[in-house]
């Protein structure tokens, strides 16, 4: 599986570009939402929290109380440190469980998206296969982050010196998009990145494991500490409510049928040094190697969907998740589909038509236009699949609760590790608690 990186300074925009991505059905799986998941009430991390910093950081529903906890860690290197030693091998493990279930699920793509990819040095652990930065400057961010968060500008300056310096992030990036201009500027900048960087193969391609394959294949790396459970008292263990999966009704009128899949299909991209600069330009920068020349758009023909089978887990609903801040609310996204999806090879129309070619002088190639809230061209979750953001910019801003798409039930990654983790729990007789 290709795993591509997503970095950016605090407030650069990072979550609006993930959210953009998944609208072409490209997973993301966001460190920022898996960091909240590890400090879950009731979890081990929470208790490691506490054990280190006091019960003054929980709130009074015993959730960790974040804005305290940034104060903390944010004016004390020290404690930073302190803390991200109880978080950071919790995130990453959870990040590997997502991968493989991913990777199980027969993704061939996924975008990891980490504030801290530099400064962990991600890029230099030979797993990803390109690293996109998304960059604005620091007066920009700090006015986004004021707006967003209610931090003073101390306290944005206070993360913004936890992190290394931009230019340095320019350096070691692969792919920049310069997100300065508006949400209309940045999503044109998300259209390029897709169609001329990002290689995004037909999803009816795909070998999509069912649900139960994927719990079959995870089971053991769930296995549950009961140590570490035990250290918790019932006090600390607080249920989260839990809801059914919601399901998106059937494609809208004008939509692409189910079973249609159109997607520019672009070469890898080169570990290619300088970055490749996005638009507004739409060119790479003089000297730099070309973009990825876009291949022959492929239409494929899927047969129609097998009728989904009820899941037996519960999920909770996406929008209880998580803790004060909108951002939070939301699952950090991957695609898993839950259900059986139509076979590969005999499923698929064995002859697939070309439609366009791509010019190669043309800003944005036929699958995607640049006009924009063009339509983008993978099927599996096109824009009137993403919650309206304010203003009716699909992707914009805050992630909001993830919409479903048609038939097949689809869950995030970290609502499959939640889920999976509950019902496991449940097999193993509810003595534990949830993680
Ligand atoms: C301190 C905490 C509780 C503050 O929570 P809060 O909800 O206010 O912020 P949130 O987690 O949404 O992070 C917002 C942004 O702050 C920045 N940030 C977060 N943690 C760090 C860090 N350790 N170093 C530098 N910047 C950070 C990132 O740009 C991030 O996108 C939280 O950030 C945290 O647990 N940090 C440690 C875990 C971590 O390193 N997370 C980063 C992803 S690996
Ligand atoms: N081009 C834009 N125009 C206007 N607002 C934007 C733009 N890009 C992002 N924003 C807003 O700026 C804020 C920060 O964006 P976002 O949350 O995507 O950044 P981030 O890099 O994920 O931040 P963090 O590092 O804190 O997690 C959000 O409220 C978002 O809606």
């Amino acid at each position: 599986m290709e795993v591509y990186g997503l970095t950016g300074g605090i407030g650069s925009g990072k979550s609006t570009v993930a959210a953009m991505l998944e609208e072409y059905g490209i997973p993301v799986v966001s460190a920022d939402e898996l960091s909240r998941m590890v400090v879950a009430p009731g979890s081990p991390g929470l208790a490691d929290v506490v054990e280190v910093f006091g019960p003054e950081v929980l709130d009074e529903h015993g959730e960790l109380d974040r804005k305290k906890m940034g104060r903390i860690v944010f004016t004390t290197t020290e404690k930073r440190r302190q803390l991200e030693a109880i978080l950071h091998p919790r995130i990453r493990e959870r990040y590997e469980q997502v991968l493989d279930a991913l990777e199980k699920a027969g993704h061939p793509v996924m975008v990891y998206e980490v504030p801290l990819l530099f400064e962990k040095k991600l890029d230099q652990q030979d797993e990803m296969k390109a690293v996109i930065l998304v960059t604005a400057t620091a007066d920009t961010r700090i006015a986004r982050v004021k707006d967003r968060d209610s931090l003073t500008t101390d306290e944005v300056l206070a993360r913004m010196r936890a992190q290394i310096p931009e230019h340095e992030k320019r350096e070691r990036a692969d792919y920049i998009i310069h997100n300065d201009g508006d949400v209309d500027d940045l999503r044109r900048e998300v259209e390029y990145l897709v169609s001329r960087f990002l290689r995004i193969p037909p999803r009816a391609d795909l070998r999509e494991a069912s649900i139960d394959e994927v719990i079959e294949e995870i089971e053991p790396e769930l296995e549950l500490d009961e140590s570490e459970i035990d250290t918790l008292s019932p006090e600390e263990v607080i249920e989260e409510p839990t809801a059914p999966l919601e399901t998106e009704p059937a494609a809208a009128p004008g939509q692409a049928p189910r079973g249609w899949v159109e997607a520019a299909q672009a070469q890898p991209p080169a570990q290619a040094r300088p970055p490749v600069q996005g638009p507004p330009s739409m060119q790479a920068q003089p000297g730099a190697p070309t973009p990825v020349q876009t291949q022959p758009t492929t239409r494929l023909r899927a047969k129609p969907a097998i009728e989904t089978p009820e899941l037996e887990v519960e999920l909770q609903p996406a929008a209880a998740r998580g803790s004060a801040r909108p951002k939070s609310s939301t699952s950090g996204a991957s695609w898993i589909p839950a259900g059986p999806t139509p076979a590969p090879g005999p499923a698929l129309d064995p002859a697939p038509v070309p439609v366009a070619q791509a010019q190669p002088s043309a800003p944005v190639p036929p699958a995607v236009s640049s006009a924009p809230h063009a339509a983008p061209p993978a099927a599996p979750s096109p824009p009137k699949a993403t919650a309206p953001e304010p203003g009716g910019q699909p992707g914009a801003g805050k992630r909001g609760p993830r919409q479903r798409m048609g038939t097949m039930p689809q869950l995030s990654a970290p609502e499959i590790t939640q889920a999976l983790g509950k019902e496991l729990s449940e097999r193993q007789g509810g003595e534990e608690s949830s993680t």
